[in-house]
């Protein structure tokens, strides 16, 4: 450190360089957590992908028997289910509620395009 550092600074270079660890351990640590954060966010990325390939095929079904796109009753227990599984996980249950009515919004909105579809064969003809 430089006489017009510690001036600057009112640190002696000792200090100074104890810092500097500190903060290269800090950036060590940042580090990790986010590769840990990108490969959780690809994860749910991936799961979720899967999910609505299900529920593209549930869509189509539906559209295919003219049953209606959405299901209140399955949804309530869905959240229901959820709700207890994020209490467990000390997860933040009404975050958990959020997060499943966005998703299922979603897919009801594919189910409303898919019915607005023609049917593929085997499924029920328009009137
Ligand atoms: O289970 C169904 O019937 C679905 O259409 C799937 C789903 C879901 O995304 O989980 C979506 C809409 C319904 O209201 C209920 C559940």
């Amino acid at each position: 450190m430089t006489r017009s550092e510690t001036e600057r600074t009112g640190q002696s270079g000792q200090a100074a360089q104890g810092d500097d660890q500190t903060h290269e351990a800090v950036r060590a640590e940042l580090t990790a957590l986010r590769d840990s954060i990108d490969n959780i966010d690809a994860a749910v990325v991936h799961m979720l992908a899967e999910r609505f390939k299900c529920t593209q095929r549930v869509g189509r079904l539906k559209a295919d028997h003219a049953l209606p796109p959405a299901d209140p009753a399955r949804e309530a227990r869905q959240i229901a289910r959820l709700r207890e599984l994020a209490q467990d996980a000390k997860l933040d249950p009404a975050f958990a509620e959020k997060l499943l009515n966005f998703i299922i919004a979603e897919v009801i909105r594919h189910h409303e395009q898919i019915a607005g579809e023609a049917p593929t064969r085997g499924g029920t003809p328009p009137d």
